[in-house]
């Protein structure tokens, strides 16, 4: 297991490089707050693209260094999209983060996430029920069929995902993020458990989808887990600064966002986060 030292070093070279680079990660997502996981992009650096139809989601796959798929909003299209998407994403060995927003819910969205399970996200991004609900969905450890997915809020506690998001991280090789008032983040080996946010960011909508969206562009410069950690460090650490500045959701949205931005390099890395190894 690397030192807590070298991976905040791995995590200050993937802002850094972010910055210097503006890597472009397209995006498939939620029709909610897809203009937040934009600006989220942009503001630590990364270049935005969004897209429904096929021929485009193929096309900015293949241009972009990552892409983000968030299946918050279908639409019928999307039975053609995703999985073609996905499967070029898969074959061409180019990262993705998954966000599976309100599994459960339908039988499209049901079906789509199921077909996902081949194609191996790098980064699996989720509050824990959808977490838990996954693994489930995927027929693997610490999932659950009888979800308690409700709408895109989770009813459980980030713990309560720890083992459902080893699981998925052992499928696919790459990390999974549980959000939540602290986030796990694991590639299977190790657990980096990361503190910070404010309670606003329940009271926003797209603090998760941003999220995704931001470890996408991260993944675009460094590993899936540093790209993971990298992206809730981020978050922990503007979240605390802007909920300390303002009153209200609409201005913390705001702050947010100014806070995203005005992050550093060496600040990220050293938001407060604790390492674990995980003892098989
Ligand atoms: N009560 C809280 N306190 C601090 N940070 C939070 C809290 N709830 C969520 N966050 C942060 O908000 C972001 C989105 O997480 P979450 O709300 O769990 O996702 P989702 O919107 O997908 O349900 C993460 O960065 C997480 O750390
Ligand atoms: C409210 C809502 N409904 C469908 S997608 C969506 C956005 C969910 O955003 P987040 O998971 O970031 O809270
Ligand atoms: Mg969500």
């Amino acid at each position: 297991m690397e030192t807590k030292q070298e991976i905040q070093k791995s995590m200050m070279q993937a802002v850094t490089t972010v910055k210097e680079t503006n890597p472009m990660a397209g995006s498939i997502t939620n029709t909610v707050t897809i203009n937040f996981v934009a600006n989220a992009q942009l503001a630590v650096g990364g270049s935005a693209a969004m897209v429904y139809l096929p021929d485009e989601a193929a096309f900015l796959a293949e241009a972009g260094g990552a892409t983000y798929i968030n299946v918050g909003t279908i639409f019928p299209i999307y039975s053609e999209t995703l999985p073609s998407v996905a499967k070029i994403l898969h074959e061409k060995q180019k990262p993705w983060v998954l966000d599976p927003v309100a599994v459960g819910i339908g039988s499209l969205r049901t079906s789509l996430l199921q077909q996902f399970k081949p194609f191996k996200p790098a980064i699996i991004r989720g509050n824990a029920s959808e977490i838990i609900a996954l693994a489930g969905l995927w027929e693997l450890d610490g999932g659950a069929t009888e979800s308690k997915v409700r709408g895109v809020d989770s009813t459980d506690e980030v713990f309560a995902a720890q083992h459902a998001a080893i699981a998925l991280a052992n499928w696919t090789g790459g990390a999974v993020a549980v959000s939540g008032e602290t986030d796990l983040i694991t590639d299977g080996t190790q657990v980096a458990i990361s503190k910070g946010g404010s309670h606003f960011m329940e009271k926003i909508t797209g603090a998760g989808c941003s999220l995704g969206g931001v470890a996408a562009v991260y993944a675009t410069a460094t590993t899936p887990f540093i790209a993971a950690l990298t992206a809730t460090a981020v978050y922990n650490l503007a979240g605390k600064r802007a909920g300390q500045l303002v009153d209200g959701p609409g201005s913390f949205q705001q702050q947010f966002l100014d806070e995203l931005y005005k992050a550093t390099a060496e600040e990220i890395a050293n938001n407060p986060f604790e390492m674990q190894e995980v003892l098989v």
